[in-house]
């Protein structure tokens, strides 16, 4: 389990808690995920709350007749310029702090800009507007959803706004600046509550999803690592005979088509035996690593295959070669692997590591399977040890003439 799973899942046992905070590696997680669509649902609610901000216009002509002048002004002119460069900053993607920020300014501004209204006004109603300012409270806990810390201190900021009007704006009922205090706190209490309890809930869904993706995530990289484990040859990393097989009939198919091009060249270290005797299996070992090495590195990875096939055996497929393309392509393996000049006090080749390659290819117009044109490299292969080892050998049939051409070291 990686530390990231570690991370959230003391996370998701610690949710019950007080904490609207991740660790900082899912923190910055959660607002590389969220951020878009929330960014996005602020401005739409932006454009609702402020909607909703001048229709109360209305309001301002039932109860403030005489300030409606100052309150288009102030609603119009002043606060709904002030939300829409809020929507478009948001719609340009402002980092997360900036959102908040920005969200929190335009519920404080919608307060400020109330209360002055109210405070300018004469008109014996307009204290009942006093009641009414806990909406704004509402659109910053519970519309916008505000991060609970932002929220918290712009619910005291209101607090402290209300306290201020109810103190010097005095209403004709003794009673009613305090209970209008009571229904504002009130409001401001429950719906920090239910900002505290969604944005709880939000990130514990984030969590819990993002635990079954991360699980997603290390299943799938577990299957593609045992996937690669059981393709590939531990001793020398190429391909193995298994492996091979099911690349060589996805590719080739398992009809026979004459006209497909593809060369195939099967490798023999060249005393191999005597060289486990003389410098012992783990070298061996070792020396077979090494010449895979060379001879992945003589051919084009993307295109041609290869594999061992068993103990001191290797086989390339080459796509799209001919014969002679092929044959060029095994010398160049076979070179590669002798200029390695790895010691080998038991060959008869030079004191050198060296290999033997038979090449046959397909696309002759025969219409020879795989395991024909297989064969008969193995043929070649024959040949070549026959012939005296640390050779390329073409299979005779395909190019009378290459026979006598084959390369020899
Ligand atoms: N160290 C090591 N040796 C291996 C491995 N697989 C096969 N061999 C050895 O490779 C040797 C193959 O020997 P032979 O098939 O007799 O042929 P050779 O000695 O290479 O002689 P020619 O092929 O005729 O040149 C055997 O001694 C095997 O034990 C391996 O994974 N590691």
């Amino acid at each position: 389990m990686n530390d990231l799973m570690v991370q959230v899942d003391r996370q998701i046992q610690q949710e019950g808690g007080l904490g609207v905070h991740f660790p900082a590696e899912i923190e910055a997680r959660f607002e590389h995920d969220i951020h878009v669509a929330h960014s996005h649902k602020l401005a739409c609610m932006s454009a609702v709350a402020i909607s909703i901000y001048v229709l109360f216009l209305l309001n301002d002509w039932r109860f403030r007749p005489d300030h409606m002048l100052e309150a288009i002004v102030i609603r119009v002119g002043v606060m709904t310029p002030i939300a829409l460069i809020c929507i478009y900053m948001l719609k340009r993607g402002v980092s997360p702090v900036l959102r908040e920020m920005l969200m929190t300014a335009l519920v404080c501004f919608a307060m400020i800009f109330t209360a002055l209204l109210i405070q300018l006004s004469v008109s014996p109603h307009s204290f009942l507007d006093l009641f009414a300012l806990g909406l704004i409270v509402l659109v910053g806990n519970v519309l916008f959803q505000l991060r609970f810390w932002y929220a918290l201190c712009s619910s005291a900021f209101h607090f402290g706004v209300m306290l201020y009007l109810v103190n010097a704006h005095p209403s004709p009922y003794a009673s009613a600046g305090f209970m209008a205090l009571m229904v504002f706190l009130s409001i401001t209490l429950f719906s920090i509550i239910s900002n505290l309890r969604s944005e709880k809930a939000e990130r514990l869904s984030y969590l819990l999803l993002l635990r079954e993706q991360l699980r997603v995530e290390e299943f799938t990289e577990k299957n593609e690592e045992f996937r690669r484990l059981a393709s590939i040859d531990p001793l020398t990393e190429v391909y193995n005979r298994r492996h091979f097989d099911s690349l060589v009939s996805s590719l080739l198919g398992k009809q026979v088509d004459s006209r497909l091009q593809y060369g195939v060249a099967m490798i023999d270290v060249d005393h191999f035996k005597s060289y486990n005797d003389h410098y012992g299996h783990v070298k061996g070992g070792l020396c077979l690593k090494r010449i895979a090495t060379a001879i992945f590195e003589s051919v084009h990875p993307d295109v041609d295959i290869v594999a061992r096939f068993g103990g001191e055996e290797f086989v390339v497929l080459l796509p799209s070669s001919s014969s002679q393309q092929a044959l060029a392509r095994a010398e160049e393996i076979r070179r590669h692997v002798r200029d390695l000049a790895l010691p080998h006090a038991g060959s008869s080749r030079h004191g050198i590591v060296t290999i033997s390659i038979g090449v046959s290819a397909a696309g002759t117009g025969q219409g020879c399977s795989f395991e024909t044109i297989l064969k008969q490299a193995d043929e070649a292969l024959y040949r070549a040890k026959a012939s005296g080892r640390d050779r390329c050998e073409l299979f005779a049939q395909q190019d009378p003439q290459a026979l006598g051409r084959a390369f020899a070291g």
